[in-house]
């Protein structure tokens, strides 16, 4: 497994080591202890999600408030994704600060997402099987978001919005000036 620091402070690109033979690949997709070593984290995931996508899904931005907050480590299990996180500390220096990856079955990187960062992600392939571990559990009533084509946040989507399929909660997120002001 090889981590590598991303432009947002404590949110890392994770690299697995993919073994490859005559009948296929292997690939250890979550090891505590080495990521432990390699980034001084130790997060205790207690959550698995998966989601399946088609073409032009996007979920997010999302995240959830305070103390119900989630530590993700994402990736793609089938097909092929542009992930985006958004880190929404206040405290942080890279506050507002968003960073995309394509995430997919071919390269099989994975986004370790702290705390107090929104997240979302389009699916660029006919269908997308996304997996993720949370380190707290999901509580309704706790989700926040942000509307993903946020003047301020300004993602590059990289994709026609018309083409794009959300779910009418999505839709209604509010914006960063709500949220924040
Ligand atoms: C997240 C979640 C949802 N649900 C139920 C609630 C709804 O009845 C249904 C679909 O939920 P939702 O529309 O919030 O699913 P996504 O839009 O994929 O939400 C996720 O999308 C972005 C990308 C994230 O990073 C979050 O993990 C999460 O917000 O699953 C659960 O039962 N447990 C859960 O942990």
């Amino acid at each position: 497994m090889q981590v590598e620091e991303t432009p947002l402070k404590d949110c890392f690109l994770v690299k697995p080591n993919i073994f490859k033979d005559h009948r296929g690949i292997f690939l250890e997709t979550y090891h505590r202890k080495r990521f432990a070593e390699l980034t001084g984290i130790d997060t205790e995931f207690v959550q698995d999600n998966q989601s399946v996508s088609s073409y032009g899904v996007l979920r997010g931005m999302h995240y959830q408030k305070g103390e119900f907050a989630q530590t993700k480590i994402v990736r793609v299990i089938y097909g092929k994704v542009l992930d985006v996180v958004v880190d929404l500390r206040p405290d942080s220096p890279t506050f507002k600060q968003t960073y995309s990856a394509i995430l997919d079955d071919q390269n099989l990187h994975q986004l370790y997402v702290p705390k107090g960062f929104g997240h979302g992600f389009l699916t660029l392939s006919a269908k997308s099987v996304f997996g993720y571990k949370c380190d707290n559990y999901y509580t309704p009533g706790s989700e926040g978001g942000i509307i993903f084509n946020d003047p301020d946040l300004n993602i590059d989507w990289d994709f026609p919005f018309k083409e794009m399929v959300l779910s009418d909660k999505d839709r209604d997120l509010p914006t960063f000036k709500e949220v924040f002001g």
